[in-house]
């Protein structure tokens, strides 16, 4: 209430004069019994009459302006807490959702219910009108005390009566709200797993638990319709009895003349007033407790850690992000996924990071994209801690692309610019002395929508040939504007990840995160994919791929192998030396004068992929033809010199000679289809098809 004070005020003044024309009726009946019954005046009745209809009229406005008073002053604390509720949904730290908090996350609207329902305007007008019953009493101690005190007394009875049945009911409430969450969480699974539930015969297995959840829920809401119905029919009980003891303690009053029979009537009336209104608060109160149980659910959820709204932003990132003895395990996990984990990522260079199955790789790609923070150490970008940066910034630094993509159910335009739509507010001191860089997210959006139309458009249309669907896209009857459904899970896997790719490659982000980008393309997905990482690379972009695939493998500057516990290995492509060994991979990390560090021991078959020869040498592979393209354009950045530039892999036909030299597609000396000589003429180039292993593509 102290927000609204106006409206407020204007509730507690409604309610006083609906308290004082509550007493109208009274006093009506005691004067009509007491004044024309007794002096048979027909003015007195009509003067009366007159008057008490006037108080019904007023009573009746009071009566409607109340609820609506009530409503304002109460409206805003619940839109308040509701839009908080909502903001944490969207800042809640990625890393704290656990399954805890997502349970809580969805019980969020029922909670908001249960506090909405305690905020009623009839729940407020009931506790609003608690005090004012005392007002009922006074006038009822004035005509006799004794009847007075009767009256007193009901209250009392009505309140511990309610008291005890709200302490069960909210017991009760409590238990049943559980499972009734217990039971919307088999529902979702059934539906979400719809397929499961048919194929691997779960149907048995839902049953039974929805079985369980009622058989343990209805007896819980048979108790609690008891308890309710109880509390209703002993507090009825009370009024009756009090009545009863008001008329007989009354008339012993009457017959010895202490007061008049229209005092014992409006005494009567005025003291079963004071108790229902006792009733009604007492049932408020249950109501307002179960309202503090669920308040005090949100409280806490509101008190998750959240992603900061403000923070440090660089005025141009460069792209250079390191990983400073950075140590992090899950918690709950008895082992840390990864200690002390030293890495660098250039911009020009393709760290690829790979591991087994549940070794860290989406686990790290996260971190990188700040969703995840580490447990030890830090994650520098070009300089500046990323704790320290403000989170929306640095989402704009970056392209990502996640594990499983998911998507708002929007059009597919709107996903695929929704980097650029949904930009929020930002308040970030910039690191480098410039002044406060202060974005507004409203004007942003509508600015951009404004004055960028046509250049969105061709944002769009670049992202949609990046990832070649464009043909899928118009192939769709609503094209662009289809909407997308249940997370985008109605596309076929394949088409969610190359939509995904295109809302990654919206930004201008310098850091690139792609987690799987090939997983589940068909060739010309995956060509698109290469030719995308490629294309970045070339523009001098950081690149980061979470991938098994061997083209990428080939041309990686580094790779991370996460599988190494607790020290995942970082092995670097070595700058060309004078021996024309071309790949010499370096564990990390290495001193200064290019001498290995102090893993320098580590056999080299831990990171044979990064073009060391494999072992045992099956022949080369001929290239697919889908791949020619993708190992020409990846031939380009040797040519180019950009990898080189970054001292990855140095210079053109390096490359080459690591797999994705010149062209990897001529024909070899015998005339067929296989692999091309590189650069220097002599190695066979190892260009095969997706999954098979690379070969010998490096000279040690
Ligand atoms: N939000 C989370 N809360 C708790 N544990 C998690 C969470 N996310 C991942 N993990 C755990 O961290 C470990 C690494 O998971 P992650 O997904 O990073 O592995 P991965 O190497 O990407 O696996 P895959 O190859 O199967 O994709 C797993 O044991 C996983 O159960």
């Amino acid at each position: 209430m102290a927000q609204r004070p106006v409206p407020a005020m204007e509730l507690l003044l409604a309610t006083f004069f609906v308290t004082l024309l509550n007493l109208a009726s009274p006093v009506f009946v005691i004067q009509v019994l007491n004044r024309y019954v007794t002096f048979g005046f027909d003015g007195t009745l009509v003067t009366l009459t007159v008057g008490m209809l006037v108080a019904v009229a007023m009573l009746y406005a009071f009566t409607l302006l109340r609820p609506r008073l009530a409503a304002v002053v109460m409206g805003d604390a619940e839109e308040r807490l509701s839009a908080a509720c909502h903001e944490i949904i969207l800042r809640i730290r990625a890393q704290a959702l656990g399954p805890e908090v997502v349970r809580a996350a969805h019980e969020v609207p029922a909670r908001l219910a249960t506090v909405r329902s305690a905020r009623e305007p009839g729940i407020v007008m009931q506790v609003l009108d608690a005090p004012f019953a005392v007002l009922y009493l006074l006038v009822t101690f004035l005509l006799s005390p004794l009847l007075a005190l009767v009256g007193a007394l009901g209250m009392v009875a009505v309140g511990v009566l309610a008291h005890a049945g709200n302490t069960g009911q909210s017991v009760h409430f409590r238990t049943l709200e559980h499972e009734e969450a217990e039971r919307r969480r088999m529902n979702a699974a059934a539906i979400d797993g719809a397929d499961t539930v048919r194929v691997f015969r779960a149907a048995a297995f839902v049953r039974r638990a929805w079985t369980e959840r009622t058989r343990r829920a209805e007896p819980l809401r048979l108790r609690l319709a008891f308890l309710r119905e109880g509390s209703k029919s002993s507090t009825a009980t009370v009024v009756l009895l009090q009545s009863v003891a008001v008329y007989a303690i009354g008339a012993m009053q009457v017959v010895n003349g202490d007061i008049s029979v229209g005092v014992l009537i409006g005494a009567n009336i005025l003291t079963s007033r004071a108790v229902g209104v006792a009733a009604g608060f007492a049932s408020a109160l249950g109501l307002c407790a179960r309202a503090r149980t669920a308040q005090a659910d949100l409280d806490r959820f509101l008190a998750l850690p959240q992603e900061p709204a403000s923070g440090t932003a660089k005025q141009s990132f460069k792209g250079r992000v390191e990983f400073r003895d950075v140590g992090f395990g899950w918690s709950g996990s008895h082992s840390p996924l990864f200690e002390s984990l030293n890495v660098v990522m250039e911009p020009g260079m393709l760290t690829i990071v790979q591991g087994p199955n549940g070794s860290g790789k989406t686990t790290f790609a996260r971190m990188l994209a700040g969703l995840v923070e580490p447990g030890r150490g830090d994650i520098v970008a070009d300089g500046v801690t990323l704790r320290q940066i403000a989170p929306d910034w640095w989402r704009g630094q970056i392209r990502y692309l996640p594990q499983e993509p998911a998507f708002m159910p929007a059009t597919i335009r709107e996903n695929i610019l929704m980097p650029l739509l949904g930009r929020q507010t930002a308040e970030a001191s910039v690191s480098d002395g410039s002044p406060v860089l202060k974005v507004d997210a409203g004007s942003l959006r509508d600015g951009q929508e404004r004055k960028d139309e046509a250049e969105l458009n061709a944002v769009l249309n670049t992202a949609l040939n990046a990832a070649d669907l464009a043909s899928y896209i118009f192939s769709l009857p609503a094209g662009l504007d289809t909407v997308l459904e249940d997370a985008g899970r109605t596309l076929s896997v394949g088409i969610r990840r190359r939509l995904a790719l295109a809302r990654a490659m919206v930004t201008d982000g310098r850091l690139v995160i792609l987690d799987e980008p090939t997983e589940g393309l068909d060739a010309q997905g995956r060509k698109a994919a290469l030719r995308c990482i490629v294309q970045m690379l070339r523009e001098g972009r950081t690149v980061v791929v979470v991938s098994t695939d061997a083209d990428l493998e080939r041309v990686a500057g580094q790779k991370l192998d996460l599988g190494i516990k607790p020290r995942p290995l970082v092995a670097r492509r070595a700058p060309a030396g004078g021996n024309g060994a071309v790949v010499a991979p370096v564990p990390y990390p290495a001193s200064e004068n290019g001498t290995p560090g102090p893993d320098a021991g580590t056999p080299l078959e831990t990171v044979s992929g990064i073009g060391a020869p494999a072992q045992g040498g099956t022949p080369p592979v001929p290239p697919a033809a889908a791949d020619r393209d993708v190992a020409r354009q990846a031939g380009q950045i040797g040519q180019a010199g950009q990898i080189g530039q970054a001292g990855q892999i140095g210079q053109a036909g390096q490359a080459g000679q690591a797999g994705m030299g010149k062209d990897s597609t001529e024909k070899n000396s015998t005339g067929k289809a296989g692999p091309a000589k590189d650069s220097a003429g002599d190695e066979p180039v190892g260009t095969e098809e997706p999954g098979q292993g690379t070969q010998g593509e490096t000279r040690s």
